[in-house]
């Protein structure tokens, strides 16, 4: 049985411009992931990990070819659109977990549901859920400055999966952690990935954590080389 892949890229092209002077990314970058793979994405720095991520979240858009996440065309989408889709449709894990620090845990992490049409009631029973699973109940009133790197990646996660998309974009997600809080982090998005059925593409630096994914595509000179996991 073929499947349609979840994520696919077609002659992609993308490139910058500084000045007067064209700086190409990509040329024509072909990629397909299918619903459920957990992809880990390393590269040398400058390779265009974070060119990717951006256009995967609908931040960016490529200049010439097709990118489709289940069956919609993000590349024939307008900002609003996109900016519509990527609320419904994915969560985002960053490097520095972007919480605001004048919010609590849990309102952080209650922050989007505040797009949706919920009850206060609603909102708080699911935010609760989501500290659980990430292992925080306890902690919703304690503040970003008050928490380590862990916990507040932790809180990241729970924000980035509060609205249950199917997608997450991680950034580095480990990056800002000591090898421990690290682990614990990744084991999270393989729990995620396995148990919950999430698509996981994950850009990082660290091999370590690359083995927690399903498979690890190499960005190398503007196209995608995959290696077995080791
Ligand atoms: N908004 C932009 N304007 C101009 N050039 C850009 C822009 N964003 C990225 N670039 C250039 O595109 C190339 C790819 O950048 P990108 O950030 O995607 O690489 P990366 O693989 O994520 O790097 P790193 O590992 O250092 O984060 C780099 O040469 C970078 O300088």
């Amino acid at each position: 049985m073929t499947q349609d892949p979840y994520i696919a890229l077609a002659g992609v092209r993308k490139g910058y411009r500084i000045g007067g002077e064209a700086i190409p990314i990509f040329s024509a970058l072909d990629l397909a992931i299918p619903r459920g793979d957990f992809v880990a994405v390393m590269g040398p720095s400058g390779s265009g990990k974070s060119t990717l991520l951006n256009m995967l979240a609908g931040i960016d858009v490529p200049d010439a070819g097709s990118l489709s996440i289940g069956n919609h065309r993000l590349d024939r989408m307008g900002e609003a659109a996109r900016s519509t889709w990527r609320a419904h449709n994915m969560g985002i894990v960053f490097q520095f977990y972007n919480l605001l620090p004048m919010l609590n845990a849990a309102e952080n992490v209650e922050l989007p549901l505040l797009l949706k049409p919920l009850s206060a009631r609603e909102r708080r029973v699911r935010v609760g859920k989501m500290l659980d699973l990430v292992g925080l109940s306890g902690r919703e009133k304690q503040y970003p400055s008050m928490m380590s790197g862990g916990q507040q990646q932790r809180v990241g996660i729970a924000r980035a999966i509060v609205s249950d998309p199917g997608l997450l974009l991680c950034d580095e997600p480990t990056g800002d952690l000591d090898r421990k809080s690290a682990d614990e982090v990744l084991e999270m998005l393989s729990f995620l990935n396995r148990q919950l059925e999430k698509t996981i593409v994950m850009v990082t630096h660290d091999p370590q954590a690359a083995r927690s994914a399903k498979r690890t595509l190499h960005l190398d000179k503007g196209q995608f080389v995959e290696r077995a996991a080791s």
